[in-house]
């Protein structure tokens, strides 16, 4: 043992001599070798090989066009000396480029394609165009084949055209092209041969649209007015519609049979060359997008109801162009009823005037239903409400960058790890300094010193992603020393948030690179919020509730907001009567108490059981299908339908919930997250306390967008984000949002108090509803057990409230409510005693429970038996 410890002693001191090398001794480091393979790959490689070919098309361009004028004196000298020219020093030649430029020019010229050699220039310039920028601003082979054909046919164009011109125009392959053709075909073969190449370029290029003049659409004829809606004849089906905007593609994937069938093959076409053209535009990004030719929504599938299909066939196109009512059948009497507000104004088949026929769609106007107009004065809050909080110009400390440059590169150099290049993006609250590390450089091997870097740095909130997925490159993120707040304001007035067509669109922040953050609470569909105390929840949520203010009209929304700490969202207690939603009864809208926010969770969803009741009814899948066809009066209100707002749910600290009433919460919130996306209710939830006991994976596994504030652990950062790197971020509003699978650095936007404040003193200042929006009402049946009532203990009011429910045949704790201007509990109260009575049978969830009395004399009797 002694010995052992001794050698392992002895050891020691020669291996850290080895290890440390003095540092007078210290030797520059060695150029690293330069291998063929990489410095073909290397980037300046490229951007030499650019540069010269950019010069290559110049140079070639201007000795062409110095020929173009100077041929006649050069062409003998040349053409005497061939390429010995380029070594005469006793040859004199005009030729702006000299002998070089005067022999290049007349081998192109002469020897090769006439003036069609200029197609030359251009290849080359697409060549260093390519090599400078670093990626296919050109497609190279389709602009190969594009020059190819312009070689053979354009110099053989001009050798045909000029003839015996003494100037090249063909040049040599011009001309025995040229003399084959004209030899096989005689010279109006090879004319015409020309002709059709070079239309057929024009066609394919352009795609020409060659119209015959259309015959006058037959007038649509019928009987009477409701026969145009069975089956469509040949004749109509042949016909196109008057307009039409929707792209052939979208139309085509319908295949519906219905009315409106246009599917042009001109517009096929065309959708083919836009996906051509925006491939050719942005070859880099890789991305085929398509991008529809006109503006025109597109709503998505109908479901497979076959009974629903067949009867409502017209209204599952986007616009139908040519509306026809139902026909009124023993089959389908309820589609009869379904359009029952669409006026039909054809005109009399016998009428000669039908022959002049005006657009089917003008002839039936269908005056939509508009939801806006239940408060038709409304004003939006505008603009001026907000502040702009210092400027939003963000501001570039070149000293700071240079000193973080540096830095990062010497902490790197420590680690041995070379880099070839280094860029900074500076954001509001961040920059992000990306590196391409240097060939053969592993980048697990930068993700495992990931924590030695940021110490080496030594600055608070660094992050390193490694790699920057998609970008091959190494991320540093090192927070500014001055930072900029990003005004709500400003991004309420971006064009992308003024002009964007989302359901519930939300500016939530701006990128490193400053691109404003704006998404669509539809379409996430639910947002899990969490940070430490103090980090920027509370302003993120109002932020998100503003946006959603400055975009929404009152009959478009609803807030339903549960408040814990009862003094967060109390500001929007100003708006209860346009935009909140509260459980009938209710004094307050925004809900405090545990206990109401069970009742209002489940309420909740009994709202989302009736909603998807109402979709299923009307055959669309989800609410803006639905909201479609209700605004076109398709859907009718007696039947129960009605225009379904979007439904926001926020529940501002999740933690306070869980720990108090644990599954009675979290299973009514698994529900609507799980389900309440297509029927418009939207969950928006935020926690200080991100652990696994609160969010638990129920509720995890149902909300894919999620954003972290500072938290104060790792563990917390994985809680919420499923990765580390929110215990990084440095506070006031800086946040990271998980969201379609990306993570995104943002600087959450900042609204202020007093701002809120503001908006919601303007909004409710202007007239309202009569009430808040009621959800329907929950009856909890753990508060009716054991409430089994003696007659003789029965409520005051019972009498009357038996004779409201039988006067209204509907066994509804709400109609007692309103009618007898009661609160929840004692109507409850009062249904159970009419139940015990036999006056109405028993709860049936979401339902209006059975009224087994059938008339007010039945009753009377049945009251008079009581006394
Ligand atoms: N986006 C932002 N931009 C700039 N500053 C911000 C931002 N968000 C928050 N702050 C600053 O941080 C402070 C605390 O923010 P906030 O009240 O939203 O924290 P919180 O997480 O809701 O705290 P608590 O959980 O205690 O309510 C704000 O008063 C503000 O000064």
């Amino acid at each position: 043992m002694a010995g052992n410890k001794l050698k392992s002693e002895k050891k020691e001191p020669k291996k850290k001599k080895e290890q440390l090398p003095d540092p007078t001794t210290l030797k520059p480091d060695k150029e690293p070798e330069v291998k063929v393979k990489e410095l073909v790959k290397d980037e300046r490689t490229h951007k030499v090989l650019g540069a010269f070919f950019l010069l290559l098309a110049l140079y070639c361009f201007i000795a062409f066009t110095s020929y173009l004028f100077t041929w006649e004196e050069d062409f003998d000298k040349v053409h005497r000396y061939s390429s010995s020219v380029l070594f005469r020093h006793e040859v004199e030649v005009d030729n702006l480029l000299g002998r070089l430029g005067a022999f290049t020019s007349h081998w192109f010229f002469f020897k090769g394609f006439g003036i069609a050699s200029y197609l030359f220039c251009y290849f080359f310039f697409i060549i260093g165009i390519n090599f400078i920028v670093g990626r296919r601003v050109f497609r190279f082979w389709r602009n190969v084949k594009y020059i190819i054909f312009g070689l053979l046919f354009i110099s053989m164009t001009f050798a045909f055209l000029t003839g015996k011109s003494t100037f090249p125009w063909g040049g040599a392959m011009g001309d025995a092209l040229n003399r084959w053709t004209s030899g096989f075909l005689g010279k109006t073969g090879a004319g015409l041969l020309l002709l059709v190449a070079g239309l057929s370029w024009i066609i394919w290029k352009f795609n020409v649209d060659f119209k015959w003049p259309e015959k006058k659409p037959k007038p649509v004829k019928e009987k009477e007015p409701f026969a145009g809606f069975g089956e469509p004849d040949e004749e109509e089906e042949g016909e196109p519609a008057p307009v039409f905007t929707a792209p052939a593609k979208s139309n085509a994937m319908k295949g519906d049979g219905s009315q409106i069938t246009v599917i042009p093959p001109a517009e096929e076409e065309d959708f083919e060359q836009e996906l051509q053209l925006i491939e050719k535009e942005e070859p880099a990004a890789k991305v085929i997008t398509y991008i529809p030719p006109t503006p025109v929504p597109e709503p998505e599938p109908e479901p497979e109801e076959e009974l629903v299909m067949t009867m409502h066939e017209p209204e599952l196109e986007p616009e139908p162009e040519i509306y026809t009512p139902p026909p009124v059948s023993k089959k389908n009497t309820e589609a009869a009823e379904v359009a029952f507000e669409i006026k039909p104004v054809y005109e009399d088949p016998s009428d000669e005037e039908v022959e002049e026929i005006v657009p089917v769609r003008e002839a039936v106007p269908v005056d939509p239903y508009e939801p806006t107009l239940d408060l038709r004065d409304y004003k939006y809050p505008s603009l001026e409400m907000l502040e702009n909080h210092g400027s939003d110009k963000i501001v570039q400390d070149t000293t700071e960058l240079e000193k973080n440059k540096n830095q990062i590169i010497d902490t790197l150099k420590n680690y041995d790890i070379a880099i070839q290049k280094i860029s900074a993006t500076v954001g509001p609250t961040v920059t992000l300094y990306e590196i391409v590390p240097a060939a053969g450089v592993r980048i697990s091997r930068i993700k495992n010193l990931e924590d030695d870097i940021a110490l080496s740095l030594s600055a608070l909130g660094i992050r390193i992603i490694a790699p920057i997925p998609g970008r091959g490159t190494i991320g540093i993120e090192v927070p500014n020393v001055k930072k900029t707040i990003v005004s709500l304001r400003n991004m309420l007035a971006s064009d992308k948030f003024q002009h964007s067509q989302m359901d519930l669109p939300i500016a939530i922040g701006k990128k490193i690179d400053n691109e404003n953050f704006i998404a669509d609470l539809a379409k996430m569909p639910h947002l899990l919020m969490a940070g430490a105390t103090g980090q920027g929840k509370s302003v993120g949520i109002n932020t998100l509730l503003v946006s959603l203010l400055y975009k929404k009209h009152p009959s478009q929304l609803k807030f339903v907001l549960v408040d814990p700490k009862k003094v967060e969202l109390s500001l929007y207690k100003l708006i209860e009567k346009h935009f909140l939603a509260k459980l009938p009864g209710e004094e307050d809208a925004i809900i405090t108490d545990t206990k109401k926010v069970v009742h209002t969770l489940n309420a909740l969803c009994i709202e989302m059981d009736l909603r998807y009741d109402l979709l299923k009814e009307a055959g669309t899948r989800n609410i803006r299908e639905y909201n479609g066809k209700f605004t076109q009066r398709r859907l009718n209100p007696q039947k129960g339908h009605r225009y379904l707002p979007f439904i926001v749910l926020v529940i501002d600290e999740f933690a306070d919930l869980i720990m108090t009433a644990g599954k009675e919460v979290e299973m009514p919130i698994a529900r609507l997250a799980q389900l309440a996306r297509a029927v418009g209710i939207h969950l928006i939830i935020a926690t200080q306390r991100p652990s696994v006991n609160i969010i638990t994976g129920t509720i995890k596994a149902n909300f894919p967008a999620r954003i972290a504030f500072k938290v104060s652990s790792k563990i917390d950062s994985r809680t919420i984000l499923d990765i580390g790197g929110a215990e990084q971020l440095i506070g006031q509003g800086d946040m990271l949002i998980s969201f379609n699978g990306e993570l995104v650095r943002l600087q959450c936007a900042f609204v202020d108090t007093p701002e809120v404040e503001r908006v919601a003193e303007f909004i409710g200042e202007q007239r309202g509803y009569p009430d808040a929006f009621l959800l329907p009402e929950y009856i909890d049946e753990k508060d009716m057990e054991g409430k089994d009532f003696s007659l003789a203990d029965r409520d005051p009011l019972f009498e009357e409230a038996a004779r409201v429910i039988v006067q209204n045949q509907q066994g509804s704790t709400s109609l007692l409510q309103r009618r007898m201007k009661l609160g929840y509990n004692r109507a409850g109260r009062l249904m159970d005693q009419l139940e015990a009575a036999g006056i109405v049978g028993p709860n049936m969830g979401s339902k209006a429970r059975e009224v087994n009395v059938k008339t007010e004399a039945d009753l009377e009797e049945i009251l008079n038996s009581m006394l």
